[in-house]
């Protein structure tokens, strides 16, 4: 991994966590009060979340906003190191087991599905899309597999502190195509 895109992973951290003590549960709220309206999805879309950890911003109330609409839901399962992550459905109140870094994950008999809008976790992210994650490469791997299936669209879900000028890119690095802040939807500058 280049130094580059280790150091801002270090520096992304402290700002995520500043942000997420000065906004908390406010961010959430302000994200789900935007809603998805800005995408204009048709009525059957499937929208997949994440299980927030440490200080992402909690897509739960987006979520059960989406729900209402009467949007699909899904969650990420983790499926090993080097693979994509697989979407199961998932409904708020579905039981949910911990699996690695205590992310919790919709259970082993909820049917995989492949969404077509992505709400993605991430640390850091810039005006042209590009985002810094945990390192792990699972989004880049997903969202290539699930855009060489159909037109998806991938939304960044993150504190307005999280902006940078520029993320280091490499050469899997899939883009966002939106970016949802508390203060409103971004899109994503073509290249
Ligand atoms: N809420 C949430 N769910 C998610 C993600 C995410 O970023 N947020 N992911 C997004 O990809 C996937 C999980 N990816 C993760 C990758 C690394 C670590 C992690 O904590 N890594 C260790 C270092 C591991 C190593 O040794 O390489 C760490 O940061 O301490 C956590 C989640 C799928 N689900
Ligand atoms: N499509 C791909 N094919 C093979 N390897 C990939 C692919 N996408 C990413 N990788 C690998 O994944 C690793 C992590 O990539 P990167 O640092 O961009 O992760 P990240 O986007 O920060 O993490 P995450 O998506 O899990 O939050 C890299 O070492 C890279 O080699």
């Amino acid at each position: 991994m280049p130094d580059a895109k280790k150091e801002l992973r270090a520096e992304a951290f402290l700002r995520r966590k500043d942000a997420f003590e000065r906004h908390g549960a406010e961010a959430s709220r302000k994200i789900a009060a935007q809603g998805l309206d800005f995408l204009g999805i048709k009525a059957d879309a499937v929208v997949s979340g994440f299980a927030a950890i440490r200080d992402e911003i909690n897509p739960g109330p987006l979520m059960a906003w989406l729900q209402a609409e009467g949007f699909r839901l899904a969650l990420p399962v983790m499926q090993g190191r080097g693979k994509p992550l697989l979407m199961r459905s998932w409904s708020p109140g579905d039981a949910m087991a911990p699996a690695a870094w205590g992310i919790a994950e919709p259970l082993e008999d909820k049917p995989a599905v492949d969404p077509d809008v992505v709400l993605v976790p991430l640390l850091a992210f810039d005006g042209r899309g590009y985002r810094l994650g945990y390192g792990g490469g699972f989004y880049d791997r997903t969202l290539k597999r699930l855009r060489a299936l159909k037109p998806i669209v991938a939304v960044g879900i993150a504190y307005d502190e999280q902006r940078v000028d520029a993320v280091p890119v490499e050469s899997y690095d899939e883009k966002l195509d939106w970016v949802l802040t508390p203060s409103g939807p971004q899109r994503c500058l073509d290249p």
